[in-house]
């Protein structure tokens, strides 16, 4: 099926903001039916947007589900606060659940959660913490990984997971400060979503990171066309890169903050669960999903022959494995 996907200013959705407080606002897109009969919340990853689950948004509707898509902390509209605090996946769980009981108010309906990439990990943790809330929670491309029982450093993390080596580069200063303005923003965009230099060079690997030296020699993203790179440059300028790169900088406080579900015994899910999995995902590949059904009640497993952005690149097969589970899960 051709893919309905939205334009920025789609006439389907309306965008909106909600104030958690002084220093946090999130702005978020709404589609909502005339009757939903259940409201699903999509929490994007990085280096993304609301507008990266564009191509879910219409067929979610199709399915007469009311869909909230924020931009997250630190992203696009939204707020990016200085203290490091407000980016632990404790802290942006509240947030998110008062985001959806805003827009929900005093219905009795299902929330079912949707997470890409850094948003996937989100979902996860959202389901340990609020499992009353939860109806029901899909990732696309990121495993489940229980809450940990010993502090491991970044470091430590990549000594046993190479594929996070690029991780110790965004923690650090230099894609903070070498990733601003438009040029650079552009460069990026087009590098982190498949555009490559006239050699076939890359602007990012899991073993490097971003390599500078590629930026201004990078092409075309083959995943976005060019209006839809200018969405990401423009949503970019506000905020910059420092917020997107503190998820990454957050590792200690979620490690302290998460010791009180290890020490509950809660680092198993409930609620019905869908993992898709991207079979050409070099951040997230495959052999980490391994053994992940071991702490879930009801999960469904799929995959998709994707990279990192099976949003885009598998929209249609995304779309049909997240609708037909729902439509189990809806009953
Ligand atoms: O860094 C991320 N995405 C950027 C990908 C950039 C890219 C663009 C284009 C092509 C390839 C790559 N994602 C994060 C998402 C959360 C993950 O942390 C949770 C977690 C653990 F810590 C341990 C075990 C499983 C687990 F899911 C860590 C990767």
């Amino acid at each position: 099926m051709a893919t309905d996907k939205l334009t920025f200013d789609d006439p389907r959705v309306t965008h909106n903001t909600f104030t958690i407080s002084p220093t946090k606002t999130y702005h978020y897109i709404l589609a909502s039916p005339p009757n939903p009969r259940a409201t699903v919340l999509l929490i994007h990853g990085f280096p993304d947007l609301a507008f990266g689950w564009r191509y879910q948004v219409p067929h979610l509707l199709s399915l007469n589900l009311r869909v909230i898509v924020p931009d997250t902390l630190g992203y696009g509209r939204s707020s990016a606060p200085q203290d490091l605090a407000s980016y632990s996946l404790k802290s942006m769980s509240a947030d998110m659940i008062a985001l959806a009981s805003h827009v929900m108010g005093s219905e009795k309906q299902p929330l079912i959660l949707g997470g890409h990439d850094w948003g996937g990990a989100l979902v996860w943790r959202l389901a340990l913490w609020y499992p009353s809330r939860v109806a029901a929670v899909f990732s696309v491309c990121t495993p489940y990984s229980p809450p940990d029982k010993a502090y491991l450093s970044p470091e430590q993390v990549v000594a046993r997971l190479p594929n996070f080596t690029y991780q110790l580069q965004l923690i650090g200063p230099e894609v903070e400060a070498g990733i601003a303005g438009e040029a650079a923003t552009r460069q990026f965009v087009n590098g982190m979503f498949g555009g490559r230099t006239p050699d076939g060079g890359a602007v990012f690997s899991t073993a490097r990171g971003v390599i500078f030296d590629n930026l201004d020699k990078v092409g075309q993203s083959p995943l976005l066309s060019p209006e839809e790179v200018e969405v990401y440059v423009r949503e970019y300028q506000k905020n910059g890169m420092r917020g997107p790169l503190n998820w990454y900088r957050t590792r200690k406080i979620n490690y302290e903050e998460e010791l009180e579900l290890v020490e509950r015994g809660r680092g198993r899910i409930a609620a019905p669960s869908l993992f898709v999995l991207a079979t050409k995902d070099n951040a997230l590949p495959p052999t980490m999903s391994a053994g992940m059904e071991a702490h879930f009640d009801r999960l469904e497993r799929r995959e998709v022959e994707a990279t990192h952005w099976a949003l885009v690149e598998a929209a249609a097969e995304v779309n049909g494995h997240v609708g037909r589970w729902l439509e189990g899960v809806l009953g």
